[in-house]
């Protein structure tokens, strides 16, 4: 099992620290031994009335000593499996990191970005703490056992007596084996109570402007509360079963030592046990309950974390989508035609295909104008070309080399793809632009700002491109953060360009000013450009009109205005709009 692997990989490389770790726990408990030892002594001399002065500072000293030295190990140990700990955290939240952005769509699709945080913050670190605290406290507990056994034999204190006292410690096991499933059970319930209330928190605020506008509070809260509510009855759940085995355990050690006090207790009057080893014995078995109180405590720690650890395995066991050949080519898309041949796609096999047949060829520096009706599959098609999802096989080629044997980082790497909705992180409007390129000069970085006519805009902000933008950009208006995200995509100055949709937020007037100076800049190099508003693609070499999936039209604007058909009754619902608004025509 994957999970199984985190941990032996990660004990493969951390096991010096734990060996060291548990050695100093063993030094300190073996030094902690001794404390029994030295009060049976002294118990000895003073019921054989040989105690003296001396021997009372001799006695203390030598506690002091035995404090002091078994403090100084234990805290050093305690550090080193603290330090274990962080290492494992941190180790597994690179790796859960890592194989998050070899994700695709559809597992985001499936996984909202909350329930993904729970893993990060929930799970690793119920895993982080059995493994530290678990495995230092078990060797610890397991040292302390067998040493206060071993002193108890050494002691001269019968088998017999021995055996008696820590009969009903023989009991945990089977404990162990009916509970543990039980309690690992009910902790996977509340790791999947808090990954979705993780997931309710993050849509609530990501929707929380919705919210406020259509004055929802208060369902809203009904909301959040409900998942509130699940964690607490998931939580009490485990906390019932764990705590009556957590009790349990401690339990046993009492029943261990009402046997010493009166198994033993009956041997000291009957003469057979001396009064020294009598309190040597009750204290021996006293110090058992620590041990067993931090068995319990590891046990139920680790059935938690076993849930958490098949929660982490099951995630990190689902492969990407999109994989990469073998054989797959670095592409070069400097010069090259795209071909669309016969594709059909659907999201999966049993839903209706979004694309029917589709065929298209891209010339080397042409310009490419799409449209058609909302959710005709635009977007699908420029996904299938950056291969988020995958095409048949053959159906999409680059310079005649098929999509699926090109590595994606050269792909991606030479496509400038502007989104409808562009995220903008929360960080300056320089760094936004220069995303794709961190070490962008200025002056490129304001030529990409004034092709996206947003020059303007930054130049007013108090500190202009390195002005910071709130979460998602959203101190921006929806067109200022569109043309921020278009010219993130210019400035990429890309081979191939895609504008999916990226003017449909800004006005007539700006929208031409752009496409004049996308024109002017993407001269002879290959453009893409989806739009719902003709006067955007009018200029492409081919312009083709998609409906419900399939290319019902193509040919250039002239050609298109030219045929009765979806683009004319566009164009002509267009023109109608456009001449209400200004009293004139642009076509
Ligand atoms: N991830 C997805 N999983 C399943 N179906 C999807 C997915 N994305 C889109 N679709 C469906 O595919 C169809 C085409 O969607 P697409 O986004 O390609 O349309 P579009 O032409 O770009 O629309 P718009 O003009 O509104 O942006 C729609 O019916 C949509 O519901």
């Amino acid at each position: 099992m994957k999970s199984q692997r985190i941990l032996a990989d990660f004990f493969r490389r951390s096991w010096p620290v734990y060996v060291l770790s548990i050695t100093f726990h063993l030094v300190s408990n073996m030094i902690n031994v001794f404390y029994p030892k030295v009060l049976g002594a002294f118990t000895d001399k003073l019921a054989g009335g040989e105690l003296t002065r001396g021997l009372v500072v001799d006695y203390s000293l030598q506690l002091l000593a035995i404090g002091i030295a078994s403090v100084v190990f234990s805290g050093i140990a305690m550090y080193l499996v603290m330090y274990v700990g962080r290492t494992f955290e941190r180790g597994v939240r690179g790796l859960l990191f890592r194989h998050f952005t070899r994700m695709g769509e559809r597992f985001y699709a499936k996984n909202g970005v909350g329930k993904l945080l729970s893993y990060f913050m929930n799970d690793v670190t119920a895993v982080r703490e059995s493994i530290a605290m678990g495995i230092n406290q078990t060797a610890n507990a397991t040292m302390l056992l067998l040493s206060a056994m071993t002193m108890m034999i050494i002691s001269g204190i019968p088998l017999y007596l021995i055996g008696a006292c820590v009969f009903p410690l023989l009991l945990i096991p089977f404990i162990v084996v009916y509970l543990g499933p039980i309690i690992r059970q009910r902790s996977l319930h509340v790791q999947e109570a808090l990954g979705k209330m993780t997931e309710t928190a993050e849509e609530q605020f990501g929707g929380i402007r919705v919210t406020k506008k259509f004055a929802v509070e208060p369902i809203m809260n009904r909301r959040f509360g409900q998942t509130v509510d699940d964690i607490r009855a998931a939580q009490l759940r485990l906390v019932r079963v764990s705590s009556f085995f957590q009790a349990l355990v401690p339990f046993l050690g009492t029943i261990a030592l009402i046997i010493a006090l009166a198994f033993g207790g009956y041997l000291t009057i009957a003469g057979r046990l001396s009064l020294g080893n009598f309190v040597a014995l009750t204290l021996y078995v006293r110090m058992l309950m620590t041990p067993l109180q931090q068995i319990g405590n590891v046990i139920n720690s680790i059935q938690r974390s076993r849930a958490s650890l098949e929660r982490l395995n099951g995630l990190l066991s689902q492969s990407p989508d999109i994989v990469e050949s073998d054989a797959a080519t670095e592409a070069d898309l400097s010069d090259c035609a795209i071909e669309i041949d016969h594709l059909t796609f659907a999201y999966s096999p049993s839903s209706e295909p979004v694309l029917k047949d589709v065929s298209v060829r891209i010339e080397p520096g042409a310009t490419l104008g799409i449209i058609g009706r909302t959710g005709s599959g635009k977007t699908t098609l420029m996904k299938l070309l950056l291969r988020i999802y995958d095409p048949p096989p053959g159906t999409i080629r680059f310079g005649g080399e098929d999509v699926r044997e090109l590595t994606l980082e050269s792909l991606r790497g030479q496509i400038g793809y502007v989104p409808q909705d562009g995220f903008l992180f929360s960080t300056t409007i320089r760094e936004n632009i220069a995303f794709s390129d961190r070490t962008a000069v200025m002056g490129s970085i304001e030529d990409a700002a004034r092709q996206a006519q947003i020059h303007a805009n930054i130049d007013e902000l108090p500190e202009r491109f390195e002005t910071k933008l709130g979460e998602r950009g959203l101190t921006l208006s929806g067109g200022q953060r569109q043309r921020t995200s278009l010219a993130r995509g210019l400035i990429k100055r890309a081979s191939v360009m895609i504008l999916d949709d990226s003017v449909s937020a800004v006005d007539a007037v700006t929208e031409k000013d752009i496409i004049d100076s996308i024109r002017r800049e993407r001269h002879n190099k290959t453009t893409i450009i989806i739009a719902h508003r003709i006067s955007a693609i009018k200029h492409a070499d081919e312009i083709i009109v998609l409906d419900d999936g399939e290319i019902v039209q193509r040919g250039t604007h002239r050609e298109l205005l030219e045929q009765p058909g979806l683009y004319a009754d566009l164009h002509a619902i267009q023109e109608e709009g456009s001449l209400h608004a200004t009293g004139t025509s642009d076509s």
